[in-house]
């Protein structure tokens, strides 16, 4: 499990560290040197004699630059440190231990020579701030980091892209939230000091951050602020079925999905259901639909009957009163029973109500432009780009309205229980953004859901809104881990913009195609 925390909760876990005088930035920054030079090799880079320049702002993320920045030219590296801020303000022992070791260092006024001086230097390290800034970069950093964006871009236009280690934190981003309330020098790789922090895995901020190494300091953290499972979570949570169970204790999920317009939703949502083995899948819906889901998989039950979870809305017409009326009855049944339901697409019109709380275990499915209009009927007027802006914020927001689990769609996806965990979980591939993904991801979810109900009736007792959050990022887990599969793509190719292969389309049939290998292969 990745657990990523907030810049606070870092600071006070290195409180008694410091106060018992444990040496941490000699070793943060020891750390960062050794993971510059270990990136140079994988590069077949040479370490002795390679020019690293040091981008150093006022603070101790710019000591940390100015230390490893010792060790480096300690080690034979032509180090060169640029001031960006007064060198009155910079880290004084990180200067004069990057004095001693050789470091040649320069104050910088304006982003010319600034620009020059990185063009003769095949590595960066982006010293200019961590976890001690607030709000978007100021003047000067906010230009030099624009014009070092640009010239990093050309660089890897012709071919020779500088090797860009941020400290820390790309400066810049928001620590906490992910968010980019200014520019930010996207890095290749971030060395972090102690712990994750959240602004590294939640999007927008999460891919400026390239691969991730983290500095083990000793910190004592409490709860994550934001948590991706990873292979092993994800296969030591796979609800395996047992020698004694049957369907029913399986779990049945119950899909009221599809119209007229949109029949294939049904069929992908029940694709992407029975790929995740449930007990059974019921279907409930227009005859022409049923039809074509049946067509499809004859293993689906028509009609109604007891079932474990819910999944409501799927290609269902949000203006369809009728349509809405029988999905509100599924939902009543279900909260009155305890069964857990999953409102995507046109079923999540049933909570645009102000009053509207989800009554019992809830998950909702929308992507930023639905999780918009949600937000905006319920009196909190937002638009899309502001929930593409801050995807956690907005989440967290619709959870703490709504009642329910948000599992908010995208490149990176969000999920916020209303007052639980929060995960990110960003396995997928762009190929994935295709129409009825989402449908076969609200079928999966719904699979999973379901047998967490078994399990939880097993126990006599209800599911509670976190086993319903882990359900919701396993989910997600499996569908991005499929589509990468059915574009062709390994797990854990790096991505296109950084080298990586790019894979190829997919269709969201595909996705589904693929979850029983990708299952299977998880499991081992
Ligand atoms: N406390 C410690 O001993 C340790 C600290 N560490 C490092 O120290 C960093 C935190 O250091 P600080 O608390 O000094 O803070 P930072 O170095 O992160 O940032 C503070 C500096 O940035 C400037 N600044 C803040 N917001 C800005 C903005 N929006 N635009 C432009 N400039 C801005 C401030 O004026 C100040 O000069 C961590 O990120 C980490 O790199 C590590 O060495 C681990 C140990
Ligand atoms: N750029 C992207 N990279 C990876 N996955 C993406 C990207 N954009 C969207 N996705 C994923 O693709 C799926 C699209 O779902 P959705 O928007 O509901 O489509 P539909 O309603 O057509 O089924 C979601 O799982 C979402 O997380
Ligand atoms: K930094």
């Amino acid at each position: 499990m990745i657990t990523a925390h907030t810049a606070e909760a870092v600071r006070e876990a290195e409180e008694p560290l410091l106060a018992a005088g444990v040496p941490l930035m000699e070793r943060a920054s020891f750390a960062l040197s050794t993971a510059i030079a270990r990136e140079l090799r994988a590069r077949e880079q040479p370490v002795s004699g390679a020019r690293v320049l040091l981008l150093v702002g006022g603070g101790n993320n710019g000591g940390d630059a100015l230390h490893a920045g010792a060790y480096l030219a300690r080690r034979g590296c032509a180090v060169r440190a640029a001031l960006l801020a007064p060198e009155a303000r910079v880290h004084p022992a990180g200067l004069s231990a990057a004095r001693r070791a050789g470091v040649q260092v320069e104050q910088v006024a304006g982003e010319d020579g600034l620009v020059s001086l990185a063009a003769s230097h095949p590595v960066w390290v982006d010293g200019l701030t961590g976890i001690g800034a607030s709000g978007g970069l100021r003047s000067p950093l906010a230009e030099a980091v624009e014009a070092l964006t640009d010239r990093a871009a050309e660089l890897r236009r012709v071919g020779s892209p500088p090797l860009i280690v941020a400290v820390d934190v790309p400066s810049g981003i928001g620590v906490d939230d992910g968010s980019l309330p200014g520019p930010v020098l996207p890095a290749d790789l971030t060395v972090t000091m102690g712990a994750v922090k959240a602004g590294l895995v939640l999007p927008p901020a999460a891919p400026l951050a390239g691969r991730i190494e983290v500095v083990d300091l000793g910190l004592e953290l409490g709860e994550a602020e934001a948590m991706s499972l990873e292979e092993g979570d994800a296969a030591a949570r796979w609800p395996v079925p047992g020698t004694a169970d049957h369907k029913y204790t399986r779990g049945v999920l119950g899909v009221a999905a599809g119209s007229a317009t949109y029949p294939g939703a049904a069929v992908l949502t029940v694709a992407g259901a029975l790929a995740t083995g449930p007990g059974m899948v019921r279907y409930l819906g227009a005859p022409s639909v049923s039809a074509a889901v049946l067509g499809a998989y004859p293993e689906v039950v028509a009609g109604s009957g007891r079932v474990q979870a819910w999944v409501l809305g799927p290609g269902v017409d949000p203006d369809d009163e009728i349509r809405l009326e029988e999905l509100a009855e599924y939902r009543d049944a279900a909260a009155e029973a305890g069964v857990p339901v999953i409102f995507d697409a046109g079923g999540l019109s049933l909570l645009h109500e102000r009053e509207v709380k989800a009554e019992g275990p809830t998950v909702i499915t929308p992507h930023a432009g639905e999780l918009a209009a949600l937000l905006t009927a319920r009196g909190n007027d937002v638009a899309r780009a502001e929930v593409d802006a801050a995807p956690a914020a907005h989440a967290r927001r619709a959870a703490q309205l709504t009642g329910a689990v948000v599992l908010l769609k995208g490149s990176a996806t969000v999920i916020a229980a209303p007052d639980g965990p929060r995960y990110v979980q960003a396995e997928a591939t762009g190929w994935l953004a295709t129409a009825g993904a989402g449908d076969v991801l609200a079928g999966v979810l719904g699979t999973l859901a379901t047998a967490a109900q078994s399990t939880a009736e097993a126990g006599h007792r209800r599911v509670t809104a976190r086993e319903l959050a882990d359900v919701a990022a396993l989910a997600v887990f499996v569908h991005g881990r499929a589509a990468r599969r059915a574009a062709g793509l390994p797990p854990h190719a790096l991505p296109a913009a950084a080298g990586g292969p790019a894979g190829h389309p997919l269709r969201a049939g595909d996705v589904a195609a693929a979850l029983p290998a990708v299952i299977g292969e998880l499991l081992g």
